[in-house]
């Protein structure tokens, strides 16, 4: 079975992977699963680009091999974009979704729903040692629903409406997930370009 690194501790992140990938049977293999413990590369960039290639050279170097790095979040129209790429620590300490939902729904209190648009947006790199290193993006539109519902997904999905859909992203499936989200449409974005450069897939 072929395998991809991708360079993330997001267990989140690596469930989505996974879904995407499980389609074309490859194995997802993220930073969680390698032995060595390698320190976490500092996200310093100020766009979702610059941080996806920041990790994902990082570690391409560590490892002199070729890595996927996503740096992904959630721009809220009403907040002027925010969290944007400071989404993962929006409310302080990385990653406490619960922190995060809290804080967004408590910064959106009152507004109704026809002004609570958002996209989540994703730039996915992929460094190969020697290589230039290739950026994708992916988008998804949708709202900011007034309370959580649903128990799939990670992050803001719990409180995330895609447009045209009556259910959460934590409704979803990780396939019909995978099928919408800025993260899938980054992959496919990504696939069509490796391939239209003769470079193969993963
Ligand atoms: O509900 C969500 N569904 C998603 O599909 C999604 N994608 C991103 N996000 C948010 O944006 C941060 C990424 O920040 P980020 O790219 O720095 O990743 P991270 O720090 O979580 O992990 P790593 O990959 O850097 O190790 C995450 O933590 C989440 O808060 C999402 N929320
Ligand atoms: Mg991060």
């Amino acid at each position: 079975m072929r395998k991809i690194l991708v360079a993330t501790k997001n267990k989140g992140k690596v469930a989505d992977f996974k879904a995407i990938f499980d389609r074309d049977k490859i194995e997802v293999i993220s930073l969680l699963d390698l032995d060595a413990s390698i320190d976490d590369i500092e996200e310093t960039g100020e766009t979702f680009s610059e941080n996806a290639i920041l990790k994902a050279e990082g570690i391409a170097e560590k490892l002199n091999i070729p890595v996927l790095a996503d740096d992904s979040g959630l721009s809220v129209d009403y907040l002027d974009g925010r969290p944007g790429v400071y989404s993962a620590r929006y409310a302080g300490i990385d990653q406490d979704d619960q922190r995060n939902n809290d804080k967004l729904l408590s910064e959106l209190e009152g507004v109704p729903l026809s002004e609570r648009t958002a996209t989540f947006i994703c730039a996915l790199a992929f460094a190969v040692p020697g290589e230039e290193t290739v950026v994708k993006y992916g988008k998804c539109h949708g709202v900011i629903v007034e309370e959580p519902v649903g128990e799939n997904g990670f992050g803001y999905d719990p409180l995330f409406m895609a447009d045209g859909y009556d259910r959460t992203m934590a409704q979803l499936s990780a396939d019909e997930k995978a099928q919408i989200s800025h993260r899938g449409r980054a992959l496919v974005a990504l696939a069509e370009w490796l391939k239209l450069e003769g470079k193969g897939g993963f």
